[in-house]
């Protein structure tokens, strides 16, 4: 008998109605979980994460690396938490949305992505050594529609999410078998024409932030 591994989102139909607008659910796959969602964000939302974060970009790190890399060539910033209104608003959204407690989340990212730019295959999740407070789940949100490449790409899946402004996919990777986990190796693919615009809200295990409650 193949038992299915418990996740950490429940879906059931395809509009996830918890939130403070209806998020339909457009695509899923089971194991790992991924989902592809529309309505995450309005277009004003887009556009006010967009015009906040513009003048707050840096060339992108990776992790606590102090050097600038290849595998990301995007630019990124990010939000204090609940910083304002906006930010107050879509992190309570995407808390329920996610089913992990405020308390247990990045601070949210934005990235920015021009022709050429791309983030090559990876995991979010860290893999070096013992990680107590690991990740454990990732929404990225699609802040613009971009007019050719910068899908994102899960090839261990061969499965292609295309951008689509206020869309996002979801995935999680909390499985006991590693397996699952590994599948969830992801890449944004480079930006022929236009530009892209993400949001990334970064899950963790246990309590992450000093703020939100205890
Ligand atoms: O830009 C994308 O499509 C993927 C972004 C990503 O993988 C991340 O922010 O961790
Ligand atoms: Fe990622």
């Amino acid at each position: 008998m193949v038992v299915k591994e418990q996740s950490i989102v429940h879906v059931t139909g395809n509009t996830m109605t918890m939130t403070d607008r209806p998020i339909r659910v457009v695509g899923k796959l089971e194991e790992p979980l991924i989902l592809i969602l529309e309505n995450v964000l309005s277009s004003e939302e887009c556009d006010a994460l967009i015009a906040l974060a513009s003048d707050r970009m840096q060339r992108s790190r990776i992790g606590s690396t102090p050097t600038v890399s290849d595998i990301r060539t995007s630019s990124s910033m990010f939000f204090e938490e609940g910083e304002n209104e906006w930010i107050q608003t879509i992190e309570a959204r995407l808390s329920a949305l996610m089913q992990v407690p405020l308390r247990n989340a990045e601070p949210l990212q934005v990235l920015h992505y021009r022709p050429g730019e791309q983030y090559q295959p990876h995991y979010d999740y860290f893999t070096s050594g013992a990680v107590a407070n690991n990740r454990i789940s990732t929404l990225v949100m699609y802040l613009n529609d971009v007019e050719e490449g910068g899908e994102t790409y899960f090839p261990s899946l061969q499965l292609s999410v295309a951008p689509k402004k206020g869309s996002a996919v979801y995935f999680e990777y909390f499985y006991s078998d590693n397996r699952l986990n590994e599948r969830t190796l992801h890449a944004g693919t480079p930006v022929v024409i236009g530009e892209k615009w993400v949001a990334t809200q970064w899950m963790r295990r246990q309590p992450f932030r000093e703020r939100n409650g205890a």
